[in-house]
């Protein structure tokens, strides 16, 4: 017998700025409110449960509290460059440059901001808080960028990720 627990959605959401660059180009700067879920599937313990949703909870937060109304920018873009100056953050792609507050931006260890991308480094912001969690065979976690679009990246036991 399987057993799935999920834990997110609207109450794990963040809104926060990008612009993804697509085809050498980067799009113009704008926002969503992005919404977090993570699955875990596993084995129940003597008390019934794969993973304390307590500890899962904390996990989510902990990954999304960095990018909470910040600008989010990839440190060594697939496209264009990104470099510090000043203190301010100066991102350049295609025929659009953008100057920030460094205070202000998350930079992040991704390519680019796609939803995808974002998701796996929130995936890998949470495998470390389950490292102890014996029963637990793979996990799974989705990101909304918006009602239509999301994306999904999952971890299994086996690949040696906790
Ligand atoms: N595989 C992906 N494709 C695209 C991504 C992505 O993250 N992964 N992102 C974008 C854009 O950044 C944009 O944020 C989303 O585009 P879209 O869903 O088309 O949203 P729009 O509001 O621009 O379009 P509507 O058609 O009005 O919904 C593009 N592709």
């Amino acid at each position: 017998m399987s057993t799935w627990i999920e834990i997110g959605g609207d109450a794990f959401t963040f809104s926060a700025a990008h612009a993804g660059i697509h085809g050498g180009q980067m799009e113009p700067l704008h926002g969503h409110t992005f919404a977090v879920t993570a699955s875990l599937l596993g084995s129940r313990d003597r008390a019934g449960m794969i993973v304390d949703f307590h500890l899962v909870k904390r996990g989510l937060r902990a990954a999304i509290e960095p990018l909470r109304r910040r600008t989010l920018m990839p440190a060594e873009p697939v496209a264009g460059t990104c470099h510090i100056e000043d203190g301010q953050i100066i991102v350049e792609c295609g025929d659009r440059w953008y100057s920030f507050p460094q205070d202000d931006v998350a930079l992040l260890p991704i390519p680019n901001t796609t939803t995808e991308a974002l998701a796996g480094y929130l995936l890998g912001r949470l495998l470390p808080y389950l490292k102890d969690s014996a029963g637990l065979e793979r996990v799974e976690l989705t990101l909304a960028e918006a009602a239509d679009t999301r994306a999904s990246v999952t971890a299994d036991h086996g690949e040696g990720l906790w």
